[in-house]
């Protein structure tokens, strides 16, 4: 038996393809385009990577977004302050502030400083509290991502046991507050949990968001089961160890070509709704 591959490249396509239609819309009702600023802290050529691709595929769907580069050097108060600054910008729709960031950078403190109205990332502690209450707000992206393709491929977590590896307050957090939203069984895991192997051998979802190449390993995964891979690893190798894990689960999604196109296609897309928002729409 092999598994049926998620194809996040189709999934992110349809949901670019509505946001470009929103953007356009938009644009011919207000007079301007959608429009989100970037802050970037330092110089990590991985961090300037994304950025920049964020920002191409913004502009290729007609939005419009403006970049703001910091030195490695600044304070917590220099990035507040831009990111205060963006927050009260009228010309702003949507911030996305870049993590990891120094390690001299309260990134809390930064990330509390977006409005939540612009907060297109769901990153502040407003936007987590809405989304673990249920209630409207910007969902983090990777996260809504995921949740979009487990509704795209018809996959219901309801009463099914759903094992995040990972508890980052970006994306394994989140995630797992989501499929409690969506009435899984909920485990978190992270780096002080004892026998990772078994609790993985009962899930009937798993989600690994660590950071560690081919962490989870293929014979770990339970026959038919659910295997979504967040991890991003240098060499587009994912958490999970693919070609084994492929042949047990009923779904699994690649590295790359799963979770991560849909990162980018949630952010533009909630970046069109914070401006059709903040419009009053
Ligand atoms: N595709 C996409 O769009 C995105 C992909 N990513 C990728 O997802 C991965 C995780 O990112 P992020 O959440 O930001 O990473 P963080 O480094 O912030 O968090 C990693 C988490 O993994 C846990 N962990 C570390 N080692 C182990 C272990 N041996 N066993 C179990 N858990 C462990 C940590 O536990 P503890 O809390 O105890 O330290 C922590 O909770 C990375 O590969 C990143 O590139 C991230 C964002 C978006
Ligand atoms: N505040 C914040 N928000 C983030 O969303 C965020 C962040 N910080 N820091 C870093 C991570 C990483 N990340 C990715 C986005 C897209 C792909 C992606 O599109 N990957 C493609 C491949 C792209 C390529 O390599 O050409 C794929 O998996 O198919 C990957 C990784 C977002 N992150």
């Amino acid at each position: 038996m092999s598994a049926t591959i998620i194809d996040g490249q189709r999934v992110a396509a349809d949901l670019l393809r509505k946001t470009g239609t929103l953007a356009a819309d938009y644009e011919r009702a207000y007079g301007r385009k959608p429009s989100l600023a970037t802050v970037l802290v330092g110089d990590d050529p991985a961090s300037h990577t994304y950025v920049r691709m964020k920002a191409n595929r913004a502009r290729s769907l007609g939005l419009a977004s403006q970049a703001h580069y910091l030195r490695a050097d600044s304070s917590t108060e220099d990035v507040s302050e831009l990111v205060r600054s963006l927050s009260d910008d009228d010309a702003v729709d949507g911030i996305l502030v870049q993590h990891p960031m120094p390690p001299q950078v309260d990134e809390r403190r930064v990330f509390d400083s977006i409005s939540p109205a612009k907060d297109v990332d769901g990153v502040t502690s407003a936007s987590f509290a809405a989304m673990a209450l249920g209630e409207s707000g910007f969902s983090s992206c990777t996260p809504g991502g995921i949740i979009r393709l487990l509704d795209s491929y018809k996959i219901d977590p309801t009463g099914k046991h759903a094992v995040v590896v990972g508890r980052s307050p970006i994306l394994g957090k989140p995630v797992g507050m989501l499929l409690l939203t969506r009435n899984a069984t909920v485990t978190f895991c992270h780096s002080k949990t004892r026998d990772l192997d078994q609790i993985v051998r009962e899930a009937d979802i798993v989600v690994a968001a660590v950071g560690r190449p081919e962490l989870v390993q293929g014979d770990w995964i339970k026959p038919g089961s659910t295997v979504i891979d967040a991890g991003y690893n240098a060499g587009n190798v994912g958490d999970v160890e693919y070609p084994t894990a492929a042949q047990r689960a009923g779904f699994i999604t690649p590295v790359p070509g799963g979770v991560g196109p849909m990162t980018i296609a949630v952010l533009l897309s909630q970046t069109v709704e914070a401006a059709l928002r903040l419009r009053g729409e």
